[in-house]
């Protein structure tokens, strides 16, 4: 890796990621090295070829405006809970433990927060276990056929997540499936996000410039754009929607994971459109239980790994507590 071109990037790359779903080695291979690249020296890119319809990604995007769309007592029956499930109200959190910068004003977003499911008889969550319990559902007789179009999707997207999972191992000189233990129970996030259209106000952000705690990020957005990547100048670059791509990008507990080779890159959403923008990132990290230790790959001769051993949802608990007004407890 040339570090020198690290940060130093004036556009989001595009990867056809078609070859991991095949059988032809070479070309893995060649797809798992370009990853590296993007990863190292960008952090962000975007995914093309993998296997999820367009009609898939379409049909979440039309139940997300349709929930939102709802009024505000009815979006607040499905009100965000102590597992991290359901509705965020407008403006409801505020990145506090963002090293970009100092941040005050609260996020002008409305959110929506499924996960992967825990019925309530499991014995994570009959154990009281953090942010293991049930997704909060809209009732039917509301938005018929939500459960079933949220579902389809995350399946399509775990699956395309997975593949990721295993090209990251490969761009680091790893067996194919060495990652894989670490990802038996994943956890994973879809948002679902609604920005209005925002005045241009000092420190006033969509989102504001955060990086994600995670492992992975895949986002679909609609057409309006806002999402912008931070460059090693502090330049803020656009990456604009292309149509049936997913924005990718490295979480911060894959770069710790990864001794730091690969770069978790801060990025924020300002919607000044004039249009209302919804976006629907998911997040597919590892299970609670897995501990993350440097990869000893990523350590070069001689040096000593930079972060030390950490169970994924300890990591995970910490962050989200900070970052959520409704989780503070009031003293
Ligand atoms: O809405 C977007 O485009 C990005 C959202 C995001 O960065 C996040 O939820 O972490
Ligand atoms: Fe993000």
């Amino acid at each position: 890796m040339n570090t020198n071109d690290r940060g130093d990037f004036s556009e989001i790359p595009v990867l056809d990621v078609a070859p991991l779903y095949g059988t032809d080695r070479e070309k893995i291979a060649a797809t798992a090295a370009q990853l590296c690249d993007y990863l190292e020296n960008i952090g962000f890119l975007y995914v093309v070829g993998h296997q999820v319809a367009a009609q898939s990604v379409e049909a979440v995007r039309e139940a997300s405006k349709a929930f939102f769309a709802l009024p505000e007592e009815q979006k607040l029956d499905v009100k965000i809970d102590k597992n991290f499930r359901g509705y965020l109200p407008f403006a409801g959190s505020t990145i506090v433990t963002s090293s970009v910068e100092a941040v005050s004003k609260p996020n002008q977003s409305e959110s929506l927060f499924f996960m992967h499911e825990v019925d309530e008889t499991d014995p994570r969550c009959l154990a009281g276990e953090p942010l293991q319990g049930p997704n909060q559902w809209p009732t039917e007789d509301l938005l018929p056929n939500f459960r079933p179009t949220i579902e389809h999707y995350v399946d399509g997207m775990s699956t395309l997540a997975r593949k990721m999972v295993g090209a990251i191992a490969l761009s680091l000189g790893l067996p194919e499936d060495s990652l894989d233990a670490h990802f038996e129970d994943p956890t994973i996030f879809l948002r679902l996000l609604h920005y209005p259209t925002q005045p241009k106000e000092e420190g006033l952000f969509g989102s504001a410039p955060h990086t994600d705690y995670g492992f992975i990020t895949l986002l679909a957005q609609d057409d309006v754009g806002g999402l912008e990547v931070k460059n090693k100048d502090d330049e803020w670059i656009a990456a604009p929607p292309i149509p049936n791509a997913f924005v990718m990008n490295v979480g911060d507990i894959l770069a710790r994971w990864s001794n730091h080779r690969f770069v978790s890159t801060p990025h924020r959403v300002v919607n000044y459109s004039g249009r209302e923008r919804y976006s629907q990132p998911f997040f597919f990290d590892p299970s609670m239980d897995a501990m993350i230790e440097t990869i000893e790959a990523c350590v070069p001769t001689g040096e000593t790994p930079k972060s030390g051993p950490v169970r994924y949802g300890d990591y995970l608990m910490e962050r989200i507590d900070k970052n959520y007004h409704y989780r503070k407890k009031a003293s």
